[in-house]
């Protein structure tokens, strides 16, 4: 069974049809880009697996169970994390805090008294900063990071409460060419390892083109392809809609 499945889901603002009737799926351990030009429809769709929209109709499936319509806070119960294109760190905190605070939030426990979130399992959260290579910057308060480590420390953030399947919008927004990169090869290592799933959407086609698994390519509103990097690049019906748009589908060298 996939890990997620988005069955027909179609969303409208008005007379403006932002979805229509995408259908896709997402295995665990599998990294799946999903492109298109500004507009395409990608947030859209983004919104209505975290549950921030609802479809107007279709499905979403996680593991078989639906999360359509769900709210964010109770499809992140369910097991989707999520990371934003700009990232979210409290930066006063040093970085074992943050990863701390994203503990507690995930035992329920962030309304409690806060000077207990110092103590708060500092080992997990450390375990958690070595997997993305922060353990040396552990106890740096978060505003002295430059920012692909502030990066680093949203994805470790975002792993706090275990997610199958994780969404990150833009991961790689504002970051330069190899940050870029090295930050999806840790998400898509950590992937493998934790047989998480991860949709992100990517404007980077070095990125996409190296790094996902698969690519969904989304133009008007509609799928207009699914395959692995390989089937997508060399699909003309691709190379078509991106022709004009500024940009490029080959991997930069
Ligand atoms: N809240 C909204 N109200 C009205 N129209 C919207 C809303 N959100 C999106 N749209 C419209 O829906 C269409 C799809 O937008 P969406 O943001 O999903 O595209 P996108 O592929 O994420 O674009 P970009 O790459 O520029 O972020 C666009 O025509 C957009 O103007």
């Amino acid at each position: 069974m996939s890990l997620l499945q988005i069955r027909n889901i179609s969303k409208a603002f008005g007379g403006v049809k932002a979805v229509q009737n995408v259908s896709f799926s997402l295995q665990a351990g599998e990294l799946l880009a999903l492109i298109g030009p500004n507009g395409a429809g990608k947030s859209t769709t983004f919104n209505m697996v975290g549950g921030q929209l609802a479809p107007d109709n279709g499905a979403v499936l996680l593991n078989g169970q639906s999360i359509t319509g769900l709210p964010p806070r109770t499809i992140w119960r369910c097991g989707v994390g999520r990371t934003f294109q700009i990232a979210q760190t409290f930066a006063s905190l040093t970085v074992a805090e943050n990863v701390q605070m994203a503990l507690l939030s995930a035992d329920r426990k962030i309304f409690s008294w806060w000077p207990r979130a110092a103590n708060h399992r500092r080992t997990e959260a450390l375990a958690l900063l070595e997997q993305v290579g922060m353990t040396p910057q552990a106890d740096r308060p978060c505003s002295a990071l430059a920012y692909g480590d502030v990066k680093r420390v949203e994805l470790a953030m975002a792993l706090a409460p275990a997610p199958q399947l994780l969404l990150m919008d833009e991961p790689t927004a504002g970051m330069a060419p190899g940050e870029r990169v090295a930050l999806m090869q840790l998400a898509r290592r950590i992937a493998r390892e934790r047989q998480m799933g991860v949709l992100f959407t990517e404007h980077s086609m070095d990125v996409v083109f190296g790094q996902a698994d698969r690519v969904a390519v989304l133009v008007r509103g509609q799928l207009l392809a699914e395959g692995t990097p390989q089937q997508i690049r060399a699909d003309e019906r691709v190379q078509q809609a991106y022709l004009g748009t500024g940009l490029v589908l080959e991997k930069q060298k």
